[in-house]
């Protein structure tokens, strides 16, 4: 089912945004999730939430968004053989992420015609399918998806949406995910690397890359399977990482984690203004942390981390 949304002004709109991105969160807080006994921050150290779902903050952030209708764009590249992930992602999303609010599923994808027949999706939420002409290869897209994101956040969604969030198509939500995740800027960090001393982190090394890290550079390390935040914002980013994609493709150079690199450098010359705890972005593996709640799950990479994926996503 297709819904038309009719949207306010656009001067209500930028009333709108204005308060909606007022500081949400004061004060150092720490709280003691059920099952660890260690402290865990809730706060970067340049003062943005550190956002883990059930706490005091995100219940407050929640109850500030509450009011605003926020409208929330979901961006999801389905190509090849990778579109049998989306109706999971879909089906998941319309029990868990952002219910009762304005969402629309943009789902860019090579197959229009082969995905599987549309979900019945609740009030206030739509699904726009948008035919790219790409080659699958997770190593092709993922220096190709920021191009493209900047592309439709440019000609469409930027027009009907507040906020835009990336997401990877691989992937289900197993938890609810509120409108605690809204920021101008916001990046999930990588559960493998949570915790874990700087050094560590697989910032790119390769001094002729544009997504080079010098030692001593960075806070954390992002994952590159949910970021976003406003539309405006997000272009930015989109812009930026897919300039350096193309100079580094001029000079025959690769980022080791392709976009991943990329937005790691983004995010170290524009620290994000909400960074999201694990607990989006998980998958069960050996040298993952246990988050007490899990929100967002990585089938592909969990699938990859159990040794079942072979090269067939099939399989996952
Ligand atoms: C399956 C796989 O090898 N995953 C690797 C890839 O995980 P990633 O999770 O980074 O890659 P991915 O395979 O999930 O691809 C990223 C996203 O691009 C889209 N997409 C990708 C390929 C395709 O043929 N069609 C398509 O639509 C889809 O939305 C997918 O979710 O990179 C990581 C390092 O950064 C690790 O090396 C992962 O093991
Ligand atoms: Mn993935």
């Amino acid at each position: 089912m297709v819904l038309v949304i009719k949207f306010s002004s656009d001067f209500l709109r930028e009333k709108r945004m204005s308060s909606v991105t007022m500081s949400l969160f004061s004060g150092v807080e720490q709280r003691q999730p059920g099952l660890y006994s260690a402290k865990i921050s809730v706060m970067t150290p340049w003062g943005a939430p550190l956002v883990w779902g059930d706490s005091e903050s995100s219940v407050w952030r929640r109850d500030k968004f509450a009011h605003l209708g926020a409208r929330t764009g979901l961006a999801i590249l389905a190509i090849g053989n990778y579109n049998h992930y989306l109706q999971r992602l879909l089906s998941s999303a319309e029990l868990y992420f952002l219910l009762n609010f304005y969402v629309t599923y943009y789902v860019l994808t090579d197959k229009p015609q082969e995905l599987d027949r549309p979900l019945k999706l609740g009030l206030n939420r739509e699904l726009r399918v948008i035919p790219v002409a790409e080659m699958p290869g997770w190593d092709r897209l993922g220096l190709r998806r920021m191009a493209l994101l900047a592309t439709i956040i440019k000609e469409q969604i930027n027009l009907e949406v507040d906020y835009v969030y990336c997401i990877d198509v691989d992937q289900e939500f197993t938890n609810p995910v509120g409108t605690e995740i809204l920021g101008k800027l916001t990046a999930t960090l990588h559960p493998l690397f949570y915790g874990k001393p700087r050094y560590v982190y697989p910032y790119e090394s390769n001094s002729d890359s544009q997504a080079y890290v010098a030692n001593g550079e960075g806070d954390y390390y992002y994952s590159s399977e949910f970021y976003g935040g406003l539309c405006s914002k997000v272009l930015a980013m989109a812009q930026t990482c897919s300039l350096l994609i193309l100079q580094d493709q001029d000079k025959g150079v690769r980022a080791q984690e392709l976009e991943e690199s990329y937005l790691n450098r983004y995010l170290i010359d524009h620290r994000p203004t909400c960074v999201l705890s694990p607990e989006y972005n998980w998958w069960e593996s050996p040298g993952g942390p246990k988050m007490p709640t899990q929100r967002l799950r990585s089938v592909g990479r969990q699938c990859f981390s159990t040794g079942n994926y072979n090269g067939d996503t099939n399989v996952c």
